[in-house]
């Protein structure tokens, strides 16, 4: 039996959302820490990711949002594959890639590319332009139509760049080019699925809607599914149209996009959309509730028992410390709009009568303060 996998259709529709392109089940990434003298061993791990469970359609974009180091990353990486997970399942297509060897991985590998943060580091600066795009078509035996080169000069245009600046070098870009020749990189091998790792947080606020208007086109018109990983809710808003909000290596709160805007339920969620600046501008919703997210996110390491927002929780009770909340559809919530909460929040965003403060210790300074 040859032990490279075949790309069937893929199957089913799932979420009422498209066919299931990508499904990951209790995707688990613990990274050993090793400590002791003379002999080293394994003393902990970081709970990077922690059973997360996660479906993407074909041409759907999902936003997967949550403050830093809260393992969207180590999501991402597990997804792409360039990260073994510790447990769990990654099924694309229809089939189980969670342990597939790269000779395995061979015919799916050009369908699910990336695109990382920092359009600097992730172009190598010695290539022109041509040669980093045309790569991945040569290492992947792709011959296209009309020769690799006048592919290469089509996804310049593409992406809005200009197509005889083939032999330019990086450094001669600006940030956000930069991010547009990761974005053709990523289309050069006609991909199903890109995994995009907070595209534009490295870039100007300026040049962030640019890069985020390109991808949403290339989403669209090319029916690519995208996993857009942010931090804020803010940059994922009018691209994603189901989004995942994840807090110390677990999915809080899934849903579409109008329930996460509009009628969250967890906690956590209403308070990354209080820190949502464009949110608070607008008029029609001035008086919306203003919840301060601050304090750390806990050591993944050692992450809290129960519930793990519990420690920056205003509804926390005894039950979030003993019980973890399971991802299911709460009482009030929408088809496909799942909450991992006991005491969730009601489903709108109404302005609050007094603030909520997440951090007990800035609470009590505001307090001395009075
Ligand atoms: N190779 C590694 N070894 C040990 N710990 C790691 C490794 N990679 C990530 N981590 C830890 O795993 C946790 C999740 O990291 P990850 O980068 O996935 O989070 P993130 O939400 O993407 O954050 P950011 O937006 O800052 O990248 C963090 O505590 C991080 O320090």
């Amino acid at each position: 039996m040859s032990d490279k996998l075949t790309l069937p259709k893929p199957q089913g529709p799932v979420d009422g959302a498209a066919e299931t392109l990508l499904s990951v089940e209790g995707l688990t990434k613990h990274f050993p820490i090793y400590g002791g003298f003379p002999i080293k061993r394994k003393v902990g791990a970081v709970q990077a990711v922690d059973g997360v469970d996660l479906t993407v359609g074909v041409g759907e974009s999902v936003g997967l949002v949550g403050e830093s180091g809260c393992g969207k990353s180590t999501t991402g990486r597990l997804i792409t594959r360039l990260l073994e997970p510790t447990a769990g399942k990654v099924t694309y297509a229809g089939q189980d890639i969670t342990h597939a060897s790269r000779r395995q991985m061979a015919p799916v590998r050009s369908e699910i590319q990336m695109i990382f943060q920092d359009p600097y580091s992730s172009l190598n600066p010695r290539q022109t332009v041509g040669t980093i795009i045309k790569s991945p078509m040569e290492v992947n035996g792709i011959n296209p139509k009309g020769g690799v080169e006048n592919r290469v000069r089509e996804l310049l245009e593409l992406v809005g760049l200009n197509p005889e600046h083939y032999n330019r070098f990086p450094h001669e870009f600006s940030g956000g080019q930069r991010q547009r020749i990761g974005v053709a990189r990523a289309l050069s091998l006609n991909p199903k699925l890109i995994v995009a790792d907070e595209p534009v947080s490295a870039l100007d606020v300026s040049i962030q809607a640019q890069v985020v208007n390109l991808l949403q086109k290339v989403q669209e018109e090319m029916g690519i599914a995208f996993l857009f990983i942010a931090h804020d809710l803010a940059i994922v808003r009018h691209f994603s149209q189901r989004l995942a909000v994840m807090y110390l290596g677990k999915v809080v709160e899934v849903g579409d996009r109008d329930s996460i805007y509009n009628r969250p339920r967890h906690p956590y969620t209403h308070a990354l959309l209080s820190a949502v600046p464009e949110v608070a501008l607008d008029d029609e919703t001035e008086d919306r509730e203003r919840i301060r997210l601050s304090g750390d996110v806990p050591s993944p390491i050692h992450p809290p028992s129960g519930c793990r927002f519990r420690t920056r929780c205003w509804k926390a009770q005894d039950k979030c410390a003993t019980t973890e909340p399971p991802l299911v559809q709460i009482s009030g919530n929408r088809e496909n709009h799942l909450t991992a909460c006991h005491f969730p929040e009601d489903p709108t965003t109404e302005a609050r009568n007094e603030d909520i403060v997440l951090d007990p210790a800035l609470a009590a300074l505001e307090k001395e303060g009075e």
